[in-house]
């Protein structure tokens, strides 16, 4: 059976390929994601996914995934918010409205590559300020594409989505299961 090598630092990605039962070592990669263009978010994950699956070297029987996710509100592309102003800029920019979120995903071998991204519809609750503020505060926002995460404190914000929780949280884990399949890469339920 060949080798999974997650090309990423994310604690979310590493939980959820162990929650369906993936075994896998972890290469964390540091890719310059300054200079890619935001005007196609479908196109940039599918780019920044690439890039950090490139940057692995590869052996012979092994496969590696790597995925990037951003949020998309009304053609603004938001990344991981560098600052306090950051943060609450991008969570009064989603307040009360609805936004899409872009998860990319490449899977390779030496031999064989794919990549893909899906894409989830997030709508927020419409909240004061100073609640946004408190949020802040907790430090959540600050390693996570839109400044929140729906998985932690951040659920409160959300009041419905539209499509694969997963893929809010970093990766769209049954397509990946799919994909990984392709590749003789098997969860351990299938044994
Ligand atoms: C919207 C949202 C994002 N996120 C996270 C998923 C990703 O880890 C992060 C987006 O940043 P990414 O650049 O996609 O990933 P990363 O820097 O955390 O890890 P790596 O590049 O090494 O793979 O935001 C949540 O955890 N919850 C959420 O609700």
């Amino acid at each position: 059976m060949a080798e999974l090598v997650l090309a990423s630092g994310s604690p979310r990605r590493r939980d959820l390929l162990e929650q369906v039962g993936f075994s896998f070592v972890v290469r964390s990669t540091n890719i310059d994601e300054s200079f890619v263009t935001a005007d196609d978010p479908k196109a940039l994950v599918e780019s920044l996914a690439q890039r950090k699956g490139q940057a692995i070297s590869l052996k012979e029987k092994q496969v590696v995934l790597s995925a990037d996710t951003v949020v998309c509100y009304e053609g603004n592309v938001l990344t991981k918010p560098d600052n306090d102003d950051q943060a609450l800029q991008m969570l009064n920019m989603l307040n009360g409205k609805e936004h899409q979120v872009y998860t990319g995903v490449m899977i390779r071998s030496l031999s064989e590559e794919v990549i893909f991204s899906t894409v989830t519809n997030v709508e927020f609750w419409n909240v004061p300020e100073q609640v946004l503020l408190q949020y802040m505060n907790t430090g959540e926002p600050f390693d996570k594409a839109g400044g929140y995460g729906i998985q932690s404190v951040g659920a409160f914000l959300v009041k419905q989505i539209r499509g694969d929780y997963f893929n809010v949280v970093g990766l769209p884990i049954s397509r990946v299961v799919q994909e990984l399949i392709r590749f003789h890469i098997y969860p351990s339920f299938f044994k």
